[in-house]
């Protein structure tokens, strides 16, 4: 669907500095998937009640940060599969068909969310490379909002 192209080279860069998140000390998965989402409800208030099943009301709750850890670890296994086309496109149609099955998962949501990643990621990772991590980043979203409306 898309014209950017995730090079090799793009992806070595993006697995790269992925990997650096979950090192650095301000990383790890419930921090950035909090970060993520509280930019995410900045740009898209209403996808919060999509989340009340997993207590949005209180981001820092375990349920709220079971479902961060959830999240990006489904994220890490798409980023670190990015070299290998035919495994990236089976996590995330997993990914898809489970979206899919919430009702108001919508694709915008998703691109508000590839929006925010875009704008936390710089401040995580040293030397964030713009144009790798757009070139894959957008592929992997497609991917996992493939079919919502
Ligand atoms: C980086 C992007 C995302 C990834 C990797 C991701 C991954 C996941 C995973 C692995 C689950 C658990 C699925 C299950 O156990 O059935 C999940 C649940 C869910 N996701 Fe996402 N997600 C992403 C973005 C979004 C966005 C942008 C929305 C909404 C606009 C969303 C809405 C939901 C909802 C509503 C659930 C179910 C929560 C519950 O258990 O009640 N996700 N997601």
């Amino acid at each position: 669907e898309s014209s950017v192209c995730c090079s090799y080279g793009d992806s070595r860069v993006v697995m790269a500095q992925w990997d650096a998140v979950f090192t650095a000390s301000n990383g790890g998965k419930v921090t950035t998937g909090y970060a993520l989402f509280s930019r995410l409800f900045e740009l898209a208030p209403g996808a919060k009640d999509l989340f009340s099943r997993v207590n949005v009301g209180d981001m820092r709750s375990p349920q709220f940060s079971a479902q961060m850890v959830r999240v990006m670890t489904g994220l890490d296994l798409a980023l670190n599969a990015l070299a290998d086309q035919p495994l990236l496109e089976s996590l995330t149609g997993h990914m898809a068909a489970q979206h899919a099955a919430r009702p108001g998962v919508t694709v915008d949501g998703f691109r508000m969310m590839e929006q925010s990643i875009m704008e936390i990621m710089p401040q995580l990772i040293d030397n964030f490379n713009p144009d790798a991590w757009s070139n894959c980043l957008h592929g992997v979203i497609d991917g996992i909002s493939n079919g919502l409306s």
